[in-house]
């Protein structure tokens, strides 16, 4: 997978070169280019905002420089244009898969009040472009909804995780957050782990953990059981 990241912040963006996601890069498994939209201003002062049409507070990222930019970056191919704003749709796990599947992604970070609509519309004539957002909060800039949404995405790449059933088994995969996790010691500050998880009865690890994640989904996020699809709570999941 190619990632292009166009941004007025290069820098912000460097934690993706650390850890897991800088070795997987390092190995070649993708991509990553920051490109700092400033390179295509034209001005001795770089600008790249102006006053909003309509008024208002803020400025609003200009349309020539944005333009430009992607011109040339998308000048060999067709990639999917990602472009982080509260206004998005919102960013999940499913989404994350379906980024993972794509070849190449450009991930255009607005600042300020946002980038020009006109800059997405005429994207959109010659490649996908998707609005996404990563919560409902705002942000200063899409540089940090840009590194989470990298990070989810290449994760999910074959040979990014170093055993594939973590990414099979973490919160969402199969629609319900994931149930506690522990480790040893047995007991700590006098708590101890729950005995089914020291049985050794699989069969009964795997109906506790199934009903844990089905308690913790319930209270915190109820929302995803009811969007989960037909026939995925058996018999005893709805006796829970
Ligand atoms: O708040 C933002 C500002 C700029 C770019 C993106 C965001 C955002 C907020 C939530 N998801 O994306």
């Amino acid at each position: 997978m190619r990632i292009d990241v166009v941004t007025i912040f290069p820098e912000y963006l460097d934690p993706l070169r650390q850890a897991l996601l800088g070795r997987a890069i390092d190995r070649g498994l993708l991509t990553l280019d920051v490109h700092d939209l400033r390179a295509w201003t034209h001005d001795v002062h770089k600008a790249v905002d102006d006053s909003p049409y309509g008024g208002g507070p803020g400025m609003v990222m200009k349309p020539q420089v944005w333009g430009e930019a992607l011109d040339e970056l998308c000048a060999s191919g067709t990639p999917r244009l990602v472009v982080p704003t509260p206004a998005g749709r919102p960013f999940t796990q499913a989404v994350a898969r379906e980024y993972a599947a794509q070849p190449w992604l450009v991930f255009a970070c607005g600042r300020y009040e946002g980038i020009d609509q006109r800059v997405l519309d005429d994207a959109a004539r010659r490649m996908p472009v998707d609005e996404v957002s990563i919560g409902d909060y705002v942000l200063v800039g899409g540089e940090v909804a840009v590194m989470v949404m990298v990070e989810a995405v290449a994760r999910l790449l074959p040979g990014v995780l170093g055993n594939p059933a973590s990414a099979e088994q973490d919160s969402f995969s199969d629609g319900l957050l994931e149930g506690p996790s522990y480790t040893r010691p047995e007991v700590w500050r006098d708590l101890a782990v729950p005995d089914v998880l020291r049985s050794g009865n699989h069969g009964a690890i795997d109906r506790w953990r199934r009903d844990q994640a089905l308690a913790r989904t319930f209270h915190r996020r109820p929302d995803l059981l009811d969007a989960l699809p037909e026939g995925a709570l058996d018999k005893h999941d709805r006796a829970q």
